[in-house]
């Protein structure tokens, strides 16, 4: 601060404080002159909040001098030494406060790492510094040689050195540092670094392919607008296998040599080190974000990143939120992962995060799959994203031929069938007899899917949901895959008593056993949530296949995305309709992503490969123009009803949950919501607002029961997201739900239970 601005002495600063609660205001707060050299914007505080006056956590959002009208409290402390919280960040964060009509301080603690604001990974180091002549007291008290020798030797540093250092130079013990301490000759000084990372070893530079024709040409346009900077949002729609990581990678390097630094956004499952390595290959520091990394790893990260000395964030979708100094990129692979939209307050997306990010920061953003999330492919249309297009794979590698096996004539024949079709099994055998391996679909974890009395229609179900409970055969029991609640297996019939308890449906552990009894000599292995608890199994068995110790991999969506694996020269889908019956606008689009994804592992070396798809309706669009490979179609169809029904992308939606362990407050409450909703858009209506709100509800929803609560939903619908988030405002301020009722709003909702 200039002299000339330094304020009057009866002038304050005051604090903008925002809290990890939902309330979207922020209060005021006086700043105590003593505060005044640490308080900044972007710094967490410890102020009196609320009844009781408690010390609460908030975050410092803005500073001003104007005074207020009213009274304030002061500041407590402030808690950072560095600001954690770019402008950035800030803006952007802000943004998703009122999209997602929750509170910025809310958005703020879900967006700092733990390990951020704990500082963990971080431990302090005591450094020895001399103390100044000048400040030394007239008499000082004799020394010995050893005393004299680091007394000197810290008098020629610039910097405080750390006491082993000390000892080691000056081939000295601890005692006579001691004695200098206590003499009041040197002092302590505290500093907090952070610890060391394990490295990650060198790894070998990889030199970059020649690209293909259909590579080069989207280079060539990404390219050029990397080289003029400003916002501009691409999305690269390239089949399975046409190479987009190479894409990325070229981007990447281009943005590195501009002095920028990059953001990769990758589904969670697709962290593996065999992405990574790809990516430390070229080029030289990364900084990969995942979840299973403690907090004082992503702590450590954070810092790195904020500080400047990272090149490339690879991440799932908290990586957005990565504090990088000069961001010239923006890259999400497989942006059609719903794996990127968040389920719990802030309910964000990270791909509509990320592209207002870019916009904010006005830099290129590239979104990339071979099947488009439909908002995106619809953006592409209506010009707001620009298409690059890689319609072939590489190398001249063809799509893999994909086969429906039609399980209503399959299965007539055989009524103790298991998963496997005798088509499938053929299939295996001769792709495992030319030396190929095998990747097997089936996206349901456990060993039987349900429990029922054919004789009454008993079903086992969960006691605080209404879902059915899997059988798990090696843990013997019987589980929720909601909220783990388990009851032991059972052979009497606990409603009509009768012995005829049937255990049904196909999970991946029966599969699993199914196989092995098929092809005894060859080697099975699963991959779900349950095999897969051990830290680092998934990449255990992703190399072992990798070299060919495993012939069969067997395993749920976890298996379908990402992988390059050569050698596959069949892949198997249990069972295509496994998701597509939910009540779900997206479960055709998700059916066919799955099915496209998974096709996709097949066929990707010289050996070529197919895929054969089991499925009772072979003639749903989700499927049939899956094996096509027919995404243009699929889309355009999928759209055409989308708009029919007005659904996203036409229209936006917001769906509210209202839940209670009461089912009469619930319901009467979504009654009340609901009505208020009808009620505004009558107003609106009679006010001639021009664009319409839909009120869809309230109903039961899908899964009436879940963790014991009762639950009903309704949704929300406009084409226009501003008339959506005014309306909710609206209503929102005057609603309040009864102390037994809690609600869920969710802007862009992806889940539908
Ligand atoms: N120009 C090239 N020349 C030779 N090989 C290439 C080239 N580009 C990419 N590849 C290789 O082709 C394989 C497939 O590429 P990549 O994994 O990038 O495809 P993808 O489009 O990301 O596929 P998917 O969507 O299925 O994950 C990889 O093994 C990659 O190393
Ligand atoms: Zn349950």
């Amino acid at each position: 601060m200039d002299a000339e601005e330094i304020p009057a002495p009866e002038a304050h600063w005051f604090a903008e404080i925002v809290f990890d609660r939902p309330v979207d205001q922020p209060y005021t707060y006086s700043v105590p002159v003593e505060l005044e050299p640490q308080i900044a914007v972007g710094k967490r505080v410890e102020v009196p909040f609320g009844r009781g006056d408690r010390t609460t956590i908030g975050f410092c959002v803005q500073l001003s001098q104007v005074k207020p009208v009213h009274p304030t409290k002061p500041i407590l402390k402030v808690l950072d030494d560095e600001i954690l919280l770019t402008a950035e960040l800030l803006r952007l964060t802000r943004w998703m406060a009122d999209y997602y009509l929750c509170s910025w301080g809310q958005v703020l603690q879900a967006v700092l790492p733990a390990g951020v604001r704990e500082q963990a990974g971080m431990r302090t180091e005591y450094k020895l510094e001399a103390i100044p002549a000048v400040e030394l007291p007239d008499h000082i008290a004799s020394l010995t040689p050893k005393q004299t020798a680091i007394v000197k030797f810290l008098r020629r540093q610039t910097e405080p050195i750390h006491y082993r250092e000390v000892m080691r130079q000056t081939k000295s013990t601890i005692g006579p540092i001691n004695t200098l301490l206590s003499k009041g000759l040197v002092r302590k000084v505290m500093q907090k670094v952070d610890r060391e990372l394990d490295s990650p070893g060198s790894t070998t530079r990889v030199p970059p392919p020649v690209l293909s024709g259909d590579q080069a040409a989207v280079w060539a346009e990404l390219e050029a607008a990397l080289r003029n900077p400003g916002y501009q949002a691409f999305l690269l729609h390239g089949v399975t296998g046409s190479g987009k990581t190479e894409v990325y990678l070229r981007a990447i390097e281009e943005v590195i040599r501009q002095g920028k630094e990059a953001i990769v956004l990758v589904p969670e499952i697709s962290l593996t080190p065999q992405t990574i390595e790809r990516f430390r290959g070229r080029c030289d520091s990364i900084a990969v974000l995942h979840s299973s990394q403690t907090d004082a790893e992503r702590g450590i990260h954070w810092r790195r990143v904020a500080a400047g000395q990272v090149q490339v964030v690879v991440g799932a979708r908290s990586a957005i939120f990565a504090p990088t100094r000069k961001l010239g990129l923006i890259l999400i692979d497989e942006e059609h992962e719903t794996s990127f939209k968040q389920e719990s307050t802030p309910r964000y997306h990270a791909r509509d995060v990320a592209v207002m990010r870019a916009r904010l920061e006005n830099i290129p953003i590239v979104m990339g799959s071979a099947t488009p999330a439909l908002e995106s492919w619809q953006n592409a249309q209506r010009g707001n994203y620009r298409t690059l297009s890689l319609p072939n794979r590489v190398m001249n590698l063809p799509m893999p031929p994909v086969v429906l096996v039609d399980l209503r004539h399959e299965n007539r024949n055989n009524r103790n069938a298991g998963a496997i079709s005798e088509t499938l099994e053929r299939e295996m055998r001769n792709a495992l007899q030319a030396g190929g391996q095998v990747m097997l679909l089936l996206n349901r974890r456990g060993f039987s899917t349900y429990v029922t009395c054919p004789t009454c229609g008993y079903v086992a179900n969960c006691e605080n949901c209404d879902l059915a409970l899997t059988f798990h055969k090696h843990r013997s029991t019987m589980v929720c895959h909601h909220c783990g609640y388990e009851a032991n297996p059972i052979s009497l019939c606990p409603k009509c008593s009768k012995l005829t308890i049937r255990y049904q449906g196909h999970g991946t552990e029966k599969l699993h056993e199914e196989i092995q009894q098929k092809f005894p000599d060859r080697i099975v292995q699963r991959m779900d949530s349950d095999t897969m608890t051990k830290p680092g199994s998934h990449e255990r068995v992703l190399d072992a296949f990798r070299n060919g110790l495993i012939h069969i991999l067997l395993g749920t969506q976890m298996i379908a995305k990402g992988l390059d694996f050569p050698n596959v020269t069949l892949v198997g889908v249990i069972n295509a309709d496994v998701g597509l019956h939910l009540p779900d606008f997206r479960s055709a689009e998700r059916t066919f992503q799955l099915l496209a994804q998974v096709a996709g592992r097949a066929g990707r070396g010289p050996k070529g490969g197919k895929v054969l798809v089991q499925t009772y309706t072979p003639e749903h669009p989700g499927i049939s123009l899956a094996a096509q490979h027919d995404y243009l179609r699929f889309a355009q169809e999928e759209l055409a009803q989308r708009q029919i029904h007005q659904y996203p992308p036409f229209q936006r939606i917001a769906r509210i949950i209202i839940r209670s362990e009461r089912q009469e407050a619930a319901e009467t409450f979504a009654a009340r919501l609901s009505g208020a909703f009808r009620e505004a858009e009558r107003i609106s209506v009679m006010q001639g607002e021009a664009i319409p709100v839909r009120v869809l509800g309230p109903a039961e929803a899908p899964v009436f029961r879940l963790n014991g609560f009762y639950r009903y939903h309704f949704q929300i619908q406009s084409p226009s997201p501003g008339r959506l988030h005014q309306v909710i405002r609206e209503v929102m301020t005057v609603m309040k739900a009864p102390g037994n009722v809690e609600f869920v709003l969710d802007i862009d909702p992806y889940s539908m239970l």
